[in-house]
């Protein structure tokens, strides 16, 4: 049975007028190596913790400001909640379709809330906590082109003929603000969109970013604005000491005008000295440590790397399921007997993987021929997304000590091509071959074909969406004397991202289950309601 929504009766929990407060105990384990019977041994330890959390319950007017607005995912995602808005519907080949929020964890998801007369219960994954409702959002935002965004829609080719013609009323008097260019971080081909950039210095550039965020603020009467980069992909920076490596050096580099800070890393500066938080959706590392030294010391939110949006999804629950269940998992690519047609050097010795499969391979491959796939045919800009979509089996691999042995790790190669034909409908395809018993071996074999930028598109909504509800969030341990925010670093934000970015010297979680799970019960644990643990043991 499904709810609308519902109230937690507890003496753990008390619904204020402007807040909601509950006491929770976090139940959780101390692992030591210690001495036990004359050897060393690992013992766990249970352990409880009691937290208090409070939550203000006032939903703010949300502004959201985009970096790279008139991009395929930027005007998709406008269109979108215009078109939910409005309550638009629109003919298509094969029916009359109605805006949604499909692909949206927050919107358009569940979550069990128990049982009733041995039928479950669940309620929509929104009525956890008070959150914005993303028909209220108001959007504005950056780019270096100057397309207004009813152009953009039909640039992108995302959305259909019938919608657009509705939408384009709406869209077509939103005109980007200029943004900060750097042709040394993008690829040369997207030089040609860079009509409508704001000159002059490093310094005075962030300076016009912190401006154009008051200006919108008070233009628009918004109370809070979130600000997200969906803007292109940009090289790594070099981070250096002396100049990236510390807030007062990074800083001191703005005001020297180094060449080496990246647009995405002035934006991101800029957000954080006029106390508005800041996501990454792109896999560079905008997040410099003087970056995330500069976000701590000032206690804003920030939130990254790239959205994690399809192929990479489906590895991050494809591969948890395959080493959960104890079977040795690597992904080949169906165009394996193309290998010498590729420059990685490790698909040199690729074929001889399939066959021994030691270590395992995981090529994960992908056509598409959007803009944001001319701009990763750059070498540069392409390494940052190979960064970000190799890394995301990490964690899984290095779980399981009966499979990969200390250090063991698949061949991960990733392959990304850009064929203008197919636009904004990205091929993905994957085979993930496996050890299984006894010598066998396993293949499951996926074809994706999608619109980038609608997958992209409810997962941003969802990002700004928690980022900002996760701002209205204070939390204390009975240890501490007073209530704080969540660290600025918002691992937990991690569900939506690829590379998620966490607080320094703790883990990276890329399992989707693991990262799903985390993000509803910590919002469960604001309303005084246990992990759900799934055990059903009342019908066991
Ligand atoms: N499924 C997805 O679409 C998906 C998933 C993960 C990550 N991403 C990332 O999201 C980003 C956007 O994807 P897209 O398909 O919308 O790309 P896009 O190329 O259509 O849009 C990017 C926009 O950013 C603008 N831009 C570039 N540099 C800028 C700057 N410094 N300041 C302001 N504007 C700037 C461009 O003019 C363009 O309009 C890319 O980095 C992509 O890798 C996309
Ligand atoms: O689907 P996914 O792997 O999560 O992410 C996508 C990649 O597959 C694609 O190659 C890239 O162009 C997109 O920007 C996005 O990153």
């Amino acid at each position: 049975m499904f709810i609308e929504k519902f109230r937690v009766e507890s003496p753990n929990v008390k619904y204020g007028e402007h807040q909601i407060e509950s006491v929770y105990s976090y139940e959780t384990t101390e692992v030591v190596h210690e001495i036990r019977d004359g050897t060393y041994q690992w013992v766990v330890k249970p352990k409880s913790v009691r937290y208090q959390f409070k939550t203000d319950t006032h939903v703010p007017k949300l502004g959201v400001m985009l970096v790279g607005w008139g991009g395929n995912n930027g005007s998709t995602l406008t269109a979108g909640v215009i078109a939910n808005r409005e309550g638009i519907s629109w003919v298509t080949k094969e029916k009359i379709q109605r805006a949604n929020y499909y692909g949206s964890l927050t919107q358009a998801s569940a979550i069990r809330v128990g049982s009733f007369n041995g039928e479950e219960i669940y309620a929509p994954f929104k009525s956890l906590l008070p959150m914005v409702n993303p028909d209220d959002i108001i959007f504005g935002g950056w780019d270096i082109n100057s397309m207004n965004l009813a152009d953009s829609m039909a640039r992108a080719r995302v959305l259909d003929i019938d919608l657009q013609k509705q939408l384009r009323p709406y869209m077509e008097s939103m005109v980007p603000l200029p943004g900060i260019y750097n042709p040394d971080f993008i690829a040369a081909n997207q030089g040609s969109r860079a009509n409508n950039i704001i000159g002059g210095s490093k310094k005075h550039q962030v300076e016009q970013i912190m401006k154009d965020i008051r200006e919108f603020k008070e233009r628009e009467k918004v109370d809070k604005v979130v600000v997200l980069w969906t803007a292109n992909t940009e090289r790594y920076s070099n981070v250096v000491v002396g100049l990236s490596d510390t807030m007062e050096n990074l800083l001191a580099a703005l005001e020297r005008d180094e060449a080496e800070i990246s647009p995405s890393t002035l934006y991101a500066i800029a957000c954080i000295l006029e106390n508005v938080p800041f996501i990454n959706g792109s896999p560079q590392n905008t997040f410099v440590p003087g970056l995330i030294d500069l976000a701590i010391r000032r206690n804003i939110l920030i939130g990254g790397d790239d959205f994690k949006s399809g192929q990479t999804k489906m590895k991050s629950v494809l591969v948890d399921f395959l080493v959960g269940a104890g079977i040795k998992v690597g992904i080949t690519s169906i165009f394996s007997s193309m290998v010498g047609t590729w420059d990685h050097p490790s698909f040199g010795i690729f074929e001889s993987d399939l066959f021994n499969l030691q270590p395992t391979s995981i090529v994960s491959y992908n056509h598409l021929g959007n803009n944001d796939g001319m701009n990763l045919s750059a070498p540069q800009t392409f390494r940052s997304k190979e960064i970000s979509k190799s890394n995301v089996v990490d964690d899984m691999v290095s779980s399981n000590g009966i499979l990969y042995e200390p250090g063991e790790h698949p061949d991960h190669v990733i392959v990304i091509k850009y064929v203008p034909y197919v636009g904004d409908g990205k091929r993905a395809m994957d085979e993930y071959t496996s050890e299984i018993f006894m010598g066998g071996r396993n293949t499951i074999v996926l074809h994706n074909t999608c619109e980038d930028s609608l997958l992209a598109a409810p997962i941003i909504l969802d990002l700004v969406l928690l980022a900002e509800l996760s701002t209205r969030i204070q939390l204390k341990t009975e240890g501490e004397s007073k209530f704080h925010s969540f660290h600025p670093v918002a691992s937990i934000l991690s569900y939506l991202t690829k590379a998620p970015l966490v607080p320094p010297g703790t883990p990276v979680v890329n399992a989707l289950s693991k990262q799903r799970a985390m993000l509803e019960n910590i919002l469960r644990a604001c309303i005084g309601l246990a992990p759900e643990n799934n055990m059903i043991l009342e019908y066991k």
